[in-house]
């Protein structure tokens, strides 16, 4: 039997402590917070009742923006989903893997009932963030090519099935050069191709944060993926710390930019609720800040030359997904311990 951890008892969010206020309170306090120009979006009776027969929360909200008299309004639907893992650290990698699969196509098929055409996954969506044990086995069997890994074959086919991009944010092993390892996300296109892929380019070395153990900084660039719904770009997790990695997408056009990631640890969120909307006002693009949720309990323990007593986890990953407009109006945050996908609607005016 895989050792579990008892969970403490976890804030589930913000927005939960301020519904003990009054409504009245509670509209002046998410005003001050989020800002104005986003409200709560209804979706269809069916897609609600889909979802509670997955276990799927959903948020859903609008960015509000006034249409130009000239330019043709363009509507993006996008989500994110944010998961905990659904088995043990101790499952063999083949059954972890179809496990969070499986999770990850009902979400999907969620989403297409939602009509989104913007879909991003968590940062390396398929396995553990085992990072933190600075072991190899059995945990880089979950590295896979992204050309035409298994992950990328999967979801090529539920991408074409519902005219939707999909970003897959993986553990690249590249085949071609000496099964070097990237962290990795997959741009696959409403078509079903593989428009590209980005190389996590800042990666950290903190706390149980061992990624250095394991790859280097990668050697993709700032690339902007102009999808048919619009310019995407992907900023992996601790690339989010750096405010010249914001600029260089929004200097290369981004108009909205993903940022993928695992996170835990009391300093760590406070500075999520702040750095990728900042980089939303700073850059004038939409940022969409991914999180996993849950405590992940390790066969044997591990240090990180941290002087910190052996330990079996690496921390409560906190979710908080949220996304914030280029005005700095931000969704309310995704809970800090349940799954959850979170869709938007947001409008503007497209180019000539
Ligand atoms: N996955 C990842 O890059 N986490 C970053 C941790 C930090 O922000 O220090």
């Amino acid at each position: 039997m895989a050792e579990t951890k008892k969970e403490t008892k976890e804030v589930v969010s913000i927005d939960e402590i301020m519904s003990k206020l009054s409504l009245e309170d509670q509209t002046s306090m998410k005003k001050l917070l989020y800002g104005s120009n986003y409200e709560p979006l209804e979706l269809p009776e069916t897609v609600m009742n889909f979802a509670k027969k997955m276990q799927f929360e959903i948020g859903s909200y609008r960015i509000i923006s006034t249409p130009e008299q000239v330019r043709k309004a363009r509507v993006v639907r996008m989500a994110a989903l944010q998961t905990k893992l659904p088995l043990p650290t101790t499952a063999p990698v083949i059954e972890m893997r179809a496990a969070i699969w499986k999770r990850a196509e009902e979400a999907i098929e969620l989403a297409a009932k939602a009509k989104v055409n913007i879909f991003c996954l968590q940062e390396l969506w398929t396995m553990p963030y085992f990072f933190c044990t600075r072991e190899k086995q059995p945990w880089c069997e979950f590295a896979e090519p992204a050309e035409n890994g298994p992950t990328t074959k999967f979801l090529q086919v539920l991408a074409r099935k519902n005219n939707m991009v999909i970003v897959s944010p993986i553990l690249e092993r590249d085949e071609v050069h000496s099964d070097v390892i990237w962290n990795t996300a997959v741009v696959i296109d409403n078509h079903g191709d593989v428009l590209g892929k980005h190389r996590k380019n800042h990666i950290p070395r903190n706390e149980d944060f061992n990624e250095s153990t394991y790859y280097f900084e990668g050697n993709t660039g700032h690339e902007v993926f102009e999808t048919e719904f619009g310019k995407i770009a992907i900023n992996i997790c601790y690339g989010r710390h750096h405010v010249l990695n914001w600029l260089m997408y929004g200097l290369n056009g981004a108009e909205l930019v993903f940022n993928p990631s695992v996170e835990a640890g009391d300093f760590s969120e406070v500075i999520w609720p702040i750095e990728p909307r900042c980089a939303a006002a700073a850059n004038s693009y939409f940022t969409c800040a991914i999180n996993r949720v849950g405590t992940e309990v390790y066969p044997n323990e591990f240090t990180s030359g941290d002087g910190k007593p052996a330990h079996k986890d690496f921390g409560h990953c906190y979710g908080s997904t949220y996304i914030t407009a280029p005005d700095g109006t931000r969704t309310p945050a995704l809970s800090r311990v349940n799954e959850i996908l979170l869709k938007i609607h947001f409008y503007y005016a497209t180019a000539y």
